[in-house]
């Protein structure tokens, strides 16, 4: 079974990337396993290295969109790609906007060690 900081990593760990395509999200939501029995409707990609965003669960906590007090806000900036499913999507052709921003991330962490198990936005 997978673990939740793989899955974590699975779906929003690209630090190769961007590839400064706009078929990045269409690529990358499918080979990333998030267009199976549905189109995961928004999923944020971080392109820098891991140990930069495992370190962003070093920083004070607070409060995440479920209201559970174990989220942290990257100190700086980090380089993503938001993929939004376009209003034209139908299953199983999911179709997605590629939006490359710099926003600071928040992510929800959990367990020992304590890793980032899921993103909880960007500011
Ligand atoms: N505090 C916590 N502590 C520990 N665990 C916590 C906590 N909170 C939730 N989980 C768990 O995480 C799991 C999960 O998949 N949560 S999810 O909200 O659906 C993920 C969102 C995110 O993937 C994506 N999104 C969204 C915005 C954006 O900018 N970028 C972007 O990528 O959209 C998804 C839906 O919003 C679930 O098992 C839940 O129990």
């Amino acid at each position: 079974k997978e673990s939740r900081a793989m899955k974590f990593q699975r779906q929003h760990m690209d630090p190769d990337g961007p590839s400064n395509n706009s078929n990045y999200c269409n690529q990358m939501m499918r080979r990333r396993l998030m267009t199976e029995g549905r189109c995961k409707p928004v999923n944020t990609f971080v392109h820098e290295p891991l140990v930069d965003v495992q370190a962003v669960c070093l920083q004070g906590n607070i409060t995440c969109k479920n209201g559970q007090p174990n989220c942290h806000k990257s100190s700086s900036s980090m380089k993503i790609t938001d993929c939004r499913v376009t209003s034209g999507s139908k299953y199983p052709n999911c179709d997605y906007r590629t939006s490359q921003k710099k926003r600071h991330i928040i992510v929800a962490c959990e367990g020992n060690p304590y890793v980032p198990v899921h993103f909880d936005a960007s500011v």
